[in-house]
């Protein structure tokens, strides 16, 4: 809302014209009817906004109503040279700042409005001079405008650069924040590795670019064998911290670039080494199943043991297809359950005599 300016304006406006009415020896009507334009006016015209629907707009309105009534002041003086300066200026400035280009025709309609409608009244003659007096406080009034006008333009500038700086900061934030967002989405909890959906959607990317160029892909599907059992002997909280241990220990083993440990179920993990034959996969599940197997897991002061079963599959021995490829570290897994648990099998791998793999796995 523009209340202080336009009080503050019009007051010191009311001191300026005063000078005027006293050398043109203005009566009372003229005294009473410049005091409720320049004094009480400015505080109708904000009354009337603030309770509007819409204060802008009502506020837009008040700056054409300023020309409106500005203009029939110059008429009804004969366009005193400098007042009429002062005011012409003053309402151009305000319409152009707060409407643009577009305000000015406005503005420049409102004053002639406000003119014509002095016009229709009386008799308007032109009376260029002003007291000397008059002539400077009207310059001195309008370059105070003006200087105002000025530093609002630069505290604007100042506000709106620094607005930008703190748009750019947030946006900063909120891209750093979507980022943490999209890991922690492709993350277990439990154990911090990726989990299934992201490596579903690694699988596939990296499947297609060892195939380009002609580089193998090991999958090693690994499953704590009994895990029913140490849950059901220790308890749950006894169960999850093996489950990180088992989670420390792979990713421990894997830290080159380019393998993936993935928690890809329940009990069961999965990863996926581009770049590694089946053979080299094989010796890196033995080395994993030998090391849990000797590894004892404290939990509230009871420690545990168990081991684990692992199936290994791999590109292009197996399938080249990713789904398919996790299917095949999948039989062989069960194949390394059927088999009596705690060991590692290849896909290739027949099933024991007379087993058959069950629906769900196939
Ligand atoms: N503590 C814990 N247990 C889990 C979690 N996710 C799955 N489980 C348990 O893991 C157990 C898996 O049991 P089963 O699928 O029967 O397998 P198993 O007992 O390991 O038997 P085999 O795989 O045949 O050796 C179930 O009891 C699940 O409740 C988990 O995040 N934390």
């Amino acid at each position: 809302m523009n209340r202080r300016n336009r009080s503050l304006f019009f007051a010191l406006g009311f001191l300026v014209l005063g000078t005027h009415l006293l050398s043109i020896g203005a009566g009372p009507l003229m005294w009473t009817l410049l005091a409720l334009q320049l004094l009480v006016y400015p505080q109708l015209v904000y009354w009337r906004a603030a309770r509007s629907a819409d204060p802008l707009r009502a506020e837009l309105n008040n700056l054409l109503i300023d020309g409106v009534l500005l203009g029939a002041w110059m008429a009804a003086w004969g366009f005193p040279l400098w007042i009429s300066f002062m005011l012409f200026v003053g309402v151009c400035l305000n319409v152009i700042i707060f409407m643009g280009m577009p305000g000015l025709w406005k503005g420049m309609a409102a004053l002639a409005g406000g003119m014509a409608a002095v016009a229709l009244l009386q008799d308007v003659s032109f009376r260029p001079q002003t007291e000397l007096a008059t002539s400077l406080l009207c310059i001195v009034l309008l370059t105070a405008y003006l200087l105002f006008f000025a530093n609002d333009a630069y505290r604007r500038g100042v506000s709106l650069h620094s607005s930008r700086r703190q748009l750019g900061e947030q946006l900063a934030e909120i891209t750093k924040l979507q980022a943490l967002l999209q890991e922690q989405a492709q993350r277990d909890p439990l154990t911090g590795l990726h989990n299934r959906r992201f490596l579903d959607e690694a699988l596939e990317r990296e499947l297609a670019a060892c195939a380009g160029a002609g580089r193998p892909l090991a999958l090693v599907l690994i499953d704590i064998d009994r895990f029913k059992q140490v849950n059901d002997t220790y308890g749950h909280p006894a169960g999850d911290e093996m489950i990180r241990q088992l989670a420390e220990l792979l990713r421990s083993r894997v830290r080159e670039t380019g393998v993936i440990a993935c928690r890809y179920g329940g009990e069961e993990f999965l990863l996926m080494l581009p770049g590694v034959t089946v053979a080299e996969a094989a010796t890196l599940a033995e080395e994993l199943r030998a090391t849990f197997e000797s590894l004892r897991v404290v939990a509230d002061g009871r420690t545990m043991r168990t081991t684990l079963s692992i199936g290994v599959s791999g590109f292009p021995e197996h399938e080249p297809r990713a789904h398919l490829l996790v299917l095949k570290a999948d039989r062989a897994l069960y194949a390394a359950k059927l088999r009596g648990r705690n060991r590692v099998v290849l896909s290739t791998e027949p099933l024991p005599e007379g087993r058959a793999l069950p629906e769900a796995a196939s």
